[in-house]
């Protein structure tokens, strides 16, 4: 592959230089040369955009560096990764050599410098950072977050527990994968879950621990796909990568079309996905992260018992009462699942209810008894997913007790999280992944866009004030108490008497028309109304409009699995499932929080995490929908410009003080040039430029 090595581009060594050549003809040529360079390469910082108020210049410049493979440009501190979607050759242990201990400006930006500046800034300030990597589904946040901890595992002084530490961080990120990635039409694999990963440090350096916080996980891909999407990875590898016994143990049949939880999709095999060579990745990975066999046997077992509920039929008899009508499945699952057969078959076709103090057992419709499987499904699949994340989290918890409290010790955070999502058709999922963004914009907002100008103001530096859109409008019409979608949503949901999807949409109707980001059908004018379905509700994000199909939505917030069906999964020898279902659950009368609440709570959670630390950016573009190396599509690209809001980041950059320091240290690396081949013999380290001035 050619690629263009960015620190030999700008600068003529002294020995192309013919001799005659006196000193100033020779700097003149060395700054043409860089000029020329610049031309073809662009520039490595936006901040030194001649017009950097100009979006077209902005977008020429990600052309002219993505062509060259130059895949890395600062806007400031901000790491800004196009996707090249063809592997570079750019993440050696040699590469990273040479950006260990090096200032972030004198050398080309890569997401190894942001690593390990922000390394060195977490030991020098003794302050925990948090590395926030964002950009549309595709577009690298999850291969950027596994470059961070492959530099921090291969570049950090080593503990002794270092070793196995940094190996079980490496390892867990394909066992996750597996589990918790899919293909879908824009990624091959995609993460349906929201990862935020803390990983500690001693005083020394050393990494000693970490931990996992996992968000909103779709589950509803368990039991279905859109055309041209899969199931999450791990059921593939499972049929195509285990063995003959493993398979007949678990009485599957290798082709994934037998199975009606993996057709939707029409999907079963990826050219770019190898599910054999994923699978033996996957499995010797687990007892590296501390599983025993015992655990990945009964892990497996979940997973196979998915497939054959899903493949659990129903019959409507004469009286329209439901039977299941492939008895033989029950069978498996019995063994499978480690429950009682006959208990679980009841509880497939029936409900138990409690009503005046007396409990009654009352028949499931077909329709009802299809959807408890498929809610059993997908409880089962997303209890055991949080498991996996717990016992990774034990296995990277920190061991030594002065460490525990985390006051020795300092912390890099790593977000790797959904970015804004807008599909053909948008569910409650989609509602969920662009309000996290909502959220994530204001804290850049907070962080970034607000602070750096107050930081101005109060420094008395002169500056253009840089006008950005402020978001709160739209978080509070979704999160606000009482008034916002989520507690209309929870309303509906709770409250007595008949409701249903459509119900929920008048009442958004009845309470928020009028809301300048909010519309429907009804509400809409008549060129809105035409592109609007009747059973949708439109939200003007910050990054675009979004329909939402409101089909679903009391269901997935409800997300409740029928008592009947606890108390068997209670009851389960699968040592997982037991961890996963506890009695008390099934006796406890308080109801959980829906899953719309939760989903703001945890990000509450999740955005005190983060204003509690240092925050460095990556944002992660896609350079086209077709996953294509060396296609740029101007129109898409100019979309995530917009809404990574990167034009207001360099506006703020630029305007003031901050910019200047860190531009004059980014002189000197041309300077330093300079004085070399001025005077080839000089040692001329980087801090006796001070000396010039
Ligand atoms: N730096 C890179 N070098 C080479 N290929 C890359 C790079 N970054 C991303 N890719 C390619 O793009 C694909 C998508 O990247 P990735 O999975 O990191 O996207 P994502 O932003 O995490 O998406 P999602 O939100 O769907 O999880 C990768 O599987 C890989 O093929």
């Amino acid at each position: 592959m050619q690629e263009v090595k960015e620190e030999e581009q700008p600068l003529w060594k002294c020995s192309d230089l013919p001799p005659e050549v006196d000193v100033d003809g020779r700097v003149r040529l060395v700054m043409e040369s860089a000029l020329t360079a610049r031309d073809r390469v662009g520039v490595q910082d936006f901040v030194l955009l001649e017009n950097y108020n100009s979006e077209a210049a902005f977008i020429e410049n990600l052309r002219r560096r993505f062509r060259e493979n130059l895949i890395y440009t600062y806007i400031g501190s901000v790491l800004v990764s196009m996707n090249p979607y063809k592997d570079l050759e750019i993440y050696s242990k040699q590469q990273m050599e040479r950006y260990r201990g090096v200032s972030f400006y004198e050398i080309s930006p890569h997401i190894y410098a942001l690593s390990d500046n922000t390394y060195r800034a977490m030991r020098t300030e003794r302050k925990d950072q948090c590395i926030l990597i964002s950009g549309e589904s595709g577009a690298g946040k999850t291969e950027a977050s596994k470059k961070v901890l492959l530099y921090y595992a291969v570049t950090c002084p080593a503990k002794d527990t270092m070793d196995t530490l940094g190996d079980k961080l490496l390892q867990s990120n394909p066992v996750l994968e597996a589990f918790g990635n899919a293909k879908t039409l824009r990624n091959d694999n995609s993460s349906r879950f929201g990862k935020y990963m803390d990983v500690q440090f001693d005083f020394k350096g050393a990494p000693i621990g970490g931990h996992i916080l996992n968000y909103l996980l779709e589950k509803s891909r368990v039991v279905h796909q859109n055309h041209g999407e899969r199931n999450f990875h791990i059921f593939y590898q499972l049929l195509e990568g285990a063995e003959d016994e493993l398979i007949k143990t678990l009485n599957l049949d290798r082709n994934p079309q037998s199975y009606n939880y993996l057709v939707k999709g029409n999907c079963p095999r990826v050219s770019s996905i190898s599910d054999k060579n994923n699978w033996k990745t996957v499995i010797n990975a687990l007892p590296v992260i501390g599983f025993s066999e015992d655990e990945v046997l009964n892990l497996l077992e979940i997973i196979a018992s998915i497939l054959h509920l899903g493949n659990t039929l129903f019959g409507e008899g004469e009286d329209g009462e439901t039977h299941i009508t492939t008895e033989e499945r029950i069978t498996t699952l019995k063994k499978l699942l480690g429950v009682d057969g006959s208990a679980l078959r009841e509880a497939l076709t029936h409900k138990k209810l409690t009503a005046k103090g007396e409990e009654m057992i009352s028949p499931l419709n077909f329709e009802q008894a299809v959807s408890a499987r498929d809610a059993l499904a997908k409880a089962v699949y997303g209890r055991t997913f949080t498991w996996l994340v717990e016992k990774i989290n034990q296995s990277l918890a920190v061991k030594e007790e002065i460490y525990q409290s985390g006051k020795a010790s300092t912390v890099i955070g790593l977000l790797d999280i959904y970015g804004f999502e807008v599909l053909q058709t948008n569910s409650f999922e989609q509602f969920c992944i662009n309000y996290c963004n909502e959220k994530l914009q204001q804290l850049f907002i907070e962080l970034t866009l607000r602070s750096e100008q107050e930081e101005y103001e109060t420094e008395g530096i002169a500056w253009e004030p840089v006008t950005y859109f402020d978001n709160k409008i739209i978080c509070d019409l979704i999160e606000e108490k009482h008034k916002g979608i989520i507690s209309i949503l929870d309303e509906e949901c709770l409250r007595p008497g008949e409701t249903c999807d459509i119900s929920f949409l008048e009442k958004l109707e009845d309470s928020l028309g009028g809301h300048p980001h909010f519309v429907t059908h009804k509400l809409a004018n008549g060129k809105t109304r035409r592109v609007m379905n009747r059973e949708e509700f439109r939200l003007l994000h910050y990054a675009g409009e979004v329909n939402y199909n409101v089909n679903g939505f009391l269901d997935k917030n409800n997300d409740s699995l029928n008592r009947n069906l606890k108390e068997v999964l209670c009851q389960s020898e699968n040592q997982i499932l037991c961890l996963c279902f506890r009695r008390e659950e099934v006796f406890d009368q308080k109801r959980p929080e829906m899953a719309a609440t939760q989903f703001k709570n945890s990000l509450m959670k999740l955005m005190e995490i983060l204003m509690s630390k240092e925050p460095s950016y990556v944002r992660c573009i896609k350079p086209n929908d077709c996953k294509q190396p060396g296609r740029f599509d101007e129109i898409l690209i100019r979309h995530q410009v917009k809404y990574l809001g990167l034009m207001e980041n360099l506006r703020v950059r630029r305007a003031g003080f901050a910019y200047r320091r860190r531009f004059e240290a980014f002189l000197q690396r041309p300077l330093r040039a300079i004085v070399q081949i001025l005077y080839p013999t000089s040692q001329l380290g980087i801090c006796d430029f001070s000396k010039l001035d």
